[in-house]
């Protein structure tokens, strides 16, 4: 028995010889090391004589990262449809799947909400929206008003299918998880392994107290954090541009150096990125208010996928 094996490894041990697999999807070659390195120690703190350690990695099949916030309403999906249309206009194929059982807004953001999704071979084809990013969400599932009274299982089955969909050369897939840090959230952690995680918080000190809830549930499951966005962080002036911070400054920024992780850039609070996601078109697929400021996180996010296998 070894207790203190490191995250997605798991250990058989007979005759004093223990055999490690160890689930090394999404991490850099840096990470990969380190890990295979504590679990080696691990079971050579418990007495045996011999580890064999054996990587796996799921990466070849589809890459999803998590967009998760610790609470409702901090922008986490307006996030995810401006993040994959940056990308998209950087040149990678995203895609989303929009598992937020308590508000499915991505139709609506992408304005494709009279559209439900063909299937072939009894798997889903995602449905391509106008901003050239292929979604499948719960809200084409399921009418609005009674997802939110799904079973567990329900959710879980249907999320299954969506990732499951058709989703040829599209990579990565984001996951605009549901807001909060409960079972639902860690099932679907735990089941469908993203690759990574971005977390979204509003600048409020309370807001940051959830988004590091959500930090821990990624550490558990053993995801690999990209960063901290910082959403709503000041107000841009509709008038004369300029951005003033009614809840201050560098707040998210300090607390993501505390907590060891990536800041990923902020996003003003800003009427025209309201109205243009309220109208279904992305503020990141026009040049207005909001574009660069979501770009500027598309580009670090990029980067980290390079990093992380291409
Ligand atoms: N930077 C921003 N500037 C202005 N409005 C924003 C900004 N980000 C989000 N909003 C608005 O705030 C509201 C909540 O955003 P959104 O639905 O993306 O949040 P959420 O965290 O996904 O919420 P939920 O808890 O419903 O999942 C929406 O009306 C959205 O248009």
């Amino acid at each position: 028995m070894i207790d203190t094996l490191p995250p997605g490894a798991t250990a058989r041990v007979a005759d004093g010889r223990a055999s490690i697999i160890l689930d090394v999807t999404g991490l850099t070659a840096a990470e990969a090391d380190a890990r295979e390195a504590a679990a080696r120690a691990a079971a050579l703190a418990s007495g045996v004589s011999e580890v064999r350690v054996a990587r796996t990695s799921q990466r070849a099949q589809k890459r999803l990262i998590a967009i998760a916030s610790g609470k409702g309403g901090v922008g986490k999906s307006t996030l995810s449809a401006n993040l994959a249309v940056a990308l998209t206009r950087r040149g990678r194929r995203a895609g989303l799947v929009d598992a937020d059982i308590y508000g499915p807004s991505q139709p609506r953001l992408f304005a494709v909400e009279d559209q439900k999704p063909a299937a072939r071979d009894s798997r889903m084809i995602p449905v391509m929206t106008p901003a050239g990013v292929p979604i499948l969400s719960m809200g084409m599932l399921v009418p609005q008003d009674q997802a939110i009274a799904w079973r567990g299982p329900m959710v879980a089955n249907a999320l299954g299918q969506m990732i499951d969909g058709h989703w040829d050369g599209v990579d990565p897939i984001l996951l605009d998880l549901p807001p909060g840090t409960g079972d639902v959230q860690l099932t679907m952690v735990q089941k469908y392994r993203p690759a990574g995680a971005v977390i979204v918080s509003t600048p409020q000190d309370l807001a940051l107290i959830d988004a590091r809830r959500a930090i821990d549930l990624f550490n558990k499951a053993g995801v690999p954090i990209v960063g901290l966005v910082e959403n709503m962080a000041g107000y841009a002036c509709p008038h004369c541009g300029e951005v003033s911070d009614p809840f201050g400054s560098g707040g998210a920024e300090a607390a993501a150096r505390e907590l060891g992780i990536d800041f990923l850039g902020r996003v003003p609070l800003s009427i025209a990125v309201r109205l243009a996601s309220d109208a279904g078109t992305p503020p990141a697929a026009g040049n207005g208010e909001g574009a660069a400021a979501f770009d500027a996180v598309a580009g670090r996010l990029d980067a980290w996928l390079a990093a992380h296998g291409g």
